[in-house]
């Protein structure tokens, strides 16, 4: 049967990128998705813009909701420092079994965990099943329908502190308005829009930075 864009995309990675080498994986998805097929990864022009938020933030604590084949969780996971921990959620088990590989082909899974499932049925365990206190860093990057219950049942599970950092890709196109309305109207958040681009494309798109208060 035919393979799969998430199968191709890891066989452009282990084709083309060095094994341990963080950016020539980065590269190599990002020259697949400009010259072979389009894919929904974070890209290069956004994915400049989460660098510089992680790397100005230097979080011990990051969750990522989406993982889809792990561009953005090899991104973050590089600017980490080794006991520093990322947890990444992926809903779906064909993109999960291929972002696992994109990740060690990194050389970066001693500091990422991959868990597969809901993104609702697991952050209400992040404290009991990881050991989580509050997390430094969110992307959100999974289902535009879930940026908004997802970030109140945060909130609601006390895994966001004075400070916690939300950083939301996609708020443009496919567009979260619900999420948009909340994150810049709420006391609760200090918000601020990063234009730019849909991934590998001229349309517009952007990222929303959301400072929790507290
Ligand atoms: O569903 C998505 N989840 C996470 N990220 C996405 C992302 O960066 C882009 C898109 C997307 C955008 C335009 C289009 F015509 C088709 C799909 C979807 C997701
Ligand atoms: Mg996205």
């Amino acid at each position: 049967t035919r393979s799969t864009r998430p199968q191709r995309l890891l066989k452009a990675v282990r084709k083309h990128a060095a094994r341990g080498d963080p950016q020539s994986v980065i590269s190599a998805i990002d020259h697949f998705c400009r010259h072979s097929e389009w894919a929904m990864n974070i890209g290069d022009e956004k994915g400049s813009i989460l660098d510089s938020v992680v790397s100005e933030l230097n979080p011990e604590k990051v969750l990522e909701l989406g993982t889809y084949c792990g561009y953005s969780t090899v991104r973050i996971a590089r600017l980490l420092p080794p006991g520093a921990r990322l947890i990444t959620l992926e809903f779906n088990a064909g993109y999960a079994a291929i972002a696992r590989q994109v990740i060690a082909w990194a050389g970066l899974e001693d500091r990422v965990q991959l868990v597969e499932g809901a993104s609702e049925d697991w952050i209400p365990r992040m404290k009991e099943h990881f050991g989580i206190e509050t997390f430094d860093f969110v992307f959100l990057d999974h289902w535009k329908d879930r940026y908004l219950p997802d970030t109140k049942l945060m909130e609601d599970c006390g895994l966001l502190r004075k400070g916690t950092v939300l950083l939301a890709d996609n708020v443009i196109c496919p567009g979260v308005p619900d999420y948009l309305q909340y994150v810049r109207n709420s006391l609760s958040y200090k918000s601020c829009y990063f234009k730019s681009h849909l991934e590998y494309t001229k349309a517009e798109d952007g990222l929303e930075k959301s400072v929790f208060l507290g």
